[in-house]
């Protein structure tokens, strides 16, 4: 496993810009320990972080022309902000470049970036990685993102859902419905606690 992942290290480094690759190492450690927190399998956890991005480098036009030709299904909302698509491209990758044969990772690839209702352990740990790792500054609500990741990750998850609609909405972007979605879950399942809790 150790040499898969450092293999993988050594290609990603060549295909991602500095910045980017630098980012992706951050998403894989701070997925493992995550992992540590939440009790999940660490060699997945640091193979979906490191493969989260493989398929960044592609611009929109690219994109979507490869996952037609791969036929990708691809929804409208992915066709009004193909900038998602990097997430359903990436998981193919994985399965069929990287040879992933694990569900649950290539899974946790597809969702990084809208995120989905009832996500996966998994799902839920690249997605708050993404978020949170340490070259991230710009999100405004990233300090109290950060205080509650390691304390109550489907809390982290609604607030980074939170954070990203308020976001795109007050920029004025399209927000794919998934996320709408997984906004609608998360803030019932923080609703709830909020009510057992007094
Ligand atoms: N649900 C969504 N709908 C549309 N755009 C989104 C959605 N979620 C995230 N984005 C945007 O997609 C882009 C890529 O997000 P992300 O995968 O986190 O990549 P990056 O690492 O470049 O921030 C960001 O500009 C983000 O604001």
């Amino acid at each position: 496993m150790k040499d898969l992942i450092l293999e993988l290290r050594s290609d990603l480094k060549g295909r991602l810009t500095p910045t980017r690759f630098e980012h992706t190492v951050s998403v894989s450690f701070i997925c493992t320990a995550l992992a540590m927190r939440y009790g999940c399998d660490l060699n997945k956890a640091e193979l979906a972080g490191l493969l989260h991005d493989c398929a960044k480098p592609y611009g929109d036009e690219d994109i979507i022309r490869k996952c037609r030709k791969q036929d990708l299904p691809l929804t409208d909302d992915e066709l009004k902000a193909p900038v998602v698509l990097h997430a359903k491209y990436g998981a193919w990758l994985a399965e069929h470049k990287y040879r992933i044969n694990d569900e649950e990772i290539i899974n946790a690839i597809r969702w990084h970036t809208t995120g989905k209702a009832e996500m996966s352990l998994l799902e839920k740990i690249v997605f708050t990685a993404d978020y949170i790792e340490p070259r991230r500054d710009r999100a405004a609500n990233l300090a109290l993102v950060r205080s509650i990741a390691f304390v109550d990750l489907d809390e982290c998850v609604y607030q980074i859902l939170k954070g990203t609609l308020d976001y795109l909405e007050g920029k004025g972007n399209f927000v794919d419905s998934m996320s709408k979605q997984a906004y609608v879950y998360y803030k019932q399942v923080h609703e709830e606690k909020k009510g057992e809790l007094g």
